[in-house]
């Protein structure tokens, strides 16, 4: 078993715990999943389980892992702030009678989707040699966007030494700024330590609507957002990469580029028709990287579309073991899957691979959040990692606490009509009052002070 003191610049992976009111609101602009599953009873202490397990396999293979803790849910500020007032469970109640869709985003727990957390990068790739970040300002949706702030707050909490980091506002939240954060991102290099080539993805291009967009569904990621971070994060512009998602995929449910496309260190894993010019994407991508990065395309003929965004199959993690492994973990769904089964196969057996392990999302699945958008990769020296608050780094003995604490605080099901429940509320903030000390935290959360 390794320690999560890594001896060299890694990877570290945070993971959102997926919070006590996860539930299934149908909140998501061209999300199939979460559209399909919309009020559908969800089990929140399932989910927490097998979130929390994926990021103790991840730490047995000597991947270095850390938790986010959930936001704080009820969101009463923002129910108020809409004009719902009274005491807390009058204005549950209120909201409930006049707006199921705002009691829903004020109980929404998505920010567990922490590859939508922000978008960080590595000091080795910045001029100043730190950290950066930008928390995302998801604009797209209300219940998304309204996580925004206090992800900048437990950011700014939890890499708070500002030799090491730093910390930008989100990009201002207008529709032609969206952004989404990592899962749009993604960073190529050959060691961790070594400077590496970022890669930027956007479904709109700011400069207007010239029709070249996709027509049923909104893009959510804009390229004004890419543009500013890569110079927020003081980024060399000869290693950044900026590539249009193809609005064919977005129209499929392709929602973030990370439904389409994975990248870790010098491989590309995506979909013939992730980008919409995948030849300039690639060609851009072999330049600005010396002609070190492996694409691996999988054509439609081998996996459709359809069948790209039903098995998450490109929402895989891709990451390196203690033992020098390329690990493609992924969901569950793509061992069911014939086709997709047999593609992973070969990729094991043209050492694209050294294996596949697959791990049990469904719950996170049936909102349409795979085994990569449950994390935020950041990239830190032994450093940056020692600066870092500690009791957020997974150990054995913090999986064991959090396994206990999920069973002792969550409920085994929730319905819509459970959501404005003020017992419900009560259960959720005791249980994140508990867990801000589990992690040594602190009182972060409004509702603590
Ligand atoms: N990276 C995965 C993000 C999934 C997220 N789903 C949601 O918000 C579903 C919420 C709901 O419908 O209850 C989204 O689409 O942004």
């Amino acid at each position: 078993m390794s320690n999560t003191t890594a001896p060299t610049t890694a990877e570290v992976n945070f993971d959102g715990l997926i919070g006590p009111t996860h539930n299934y609101a149908g909140l998501a602009p061209g999300n199939l999943a979460s559209r399909s599953h919309r009020r559908e009873p969800s089990h929140p202490r399932a989910a927490a389980r097998q979130g929390l397990a994926k990021m103790a396999r991840l730490r047995s293979l000597g991947v270095p892992q850390a938790v986010l803790p959930p936001q704080p849910r009820p969101n009463l500020g923002l129910l108020r702030r809409l004009g719902f007032s009274g005491d807390d469970a009058t204005v549950l109640e209120a909201a409930q009678k006049q707006s199921p869709h705002l009691l829903a985003t004020a109980m929404s727990s998505s920010s567990m989707w922490t590859a939508n957390a922000a978008t960080v990068c590595p000091s080795a790739d910045a001029d100043d040699r730190r950290v950066h970040f930008t928390p995302a300002n998801l604009v797209t949706s209300l219940h998304r966007a309204s996580e925004t702030d206090v992800t900048a707050m437990l950011l700014r909490r939890i890499f708070h030494d500002p030799r090491f980091f730093v910390h930008h506002d989100a990009v201002p939240s207008s529709t032609d700024m969206g952004d989404e954060g990592a899962a749009n991102h993604t960073r190529f290099c050959d060691t961790f330590d070594a400077p590496g080539v970022q890669l930027f993805v956007y479904g709109s291009d700011s400069r207007g609507d010239d029709g070249s967009g996709p027509k049923r569904f909104v893009a959510r990621q804009s390229k004004a957002a890419g543009e500013a971070i890569a110079r927020l994060h003081r980024l060399d512009p000869d290693r950044v990469v900026f590539a249009k998602q193809n609005p064919r995929a977005i129209d499929a449910g392709v929602f973030h580029n990370d439904v389409i496309a994975v990248g870790h260190r010098q491989l590309l894993l995506c979909h013939e028709q992730a980008f919409a010019q995948p030849d300039r994407v690639i060609e851009d991508l072999r330049r600005t990287t010396n002609d070190t990065i492996r694409v691996v395309q999988v054509p439609e003929q081998r996996v459709s579309l359809d069948d790209a965004v039903a098995t998450y199959l490109f929402n895989s993690q891709i990451v390196t073991t203690e033992t020098d492994q390329t690990v493609l973990v992924a969901p569950e769904d793509c061992r069911q899957h014939s086709g997709v089964n047999a593609l992973l196969g070969e990729l094991v057996e043209d050492n694209t691979f050294d294996r596949v392990e697959f791990v049990d999302l469904r719950e996170s699945m049936d909102n349409g959040g795979g085994p990569a958008c449950l994390r935020l990769r950041v990239v830190l020296t032994p450093d940056e990692l020692a600066s870092v608050a500690s009791g957020v780094l997974l150990t054995d003995e913090l999986v064991i606490q959090l396994e206990n604490w999920i069973d002792r605080h969550y409920r085994e099901s929730l319905t819509a009509a459970d959501l404005a429940d003020p017992v419900l509320m009560k259960e959720s903030y005791q249980a994140l009052d508990e867990l801000t000390d589990l992690l040594r935290l602190g009182a972060i959360y409004d509702f603590q002070r």
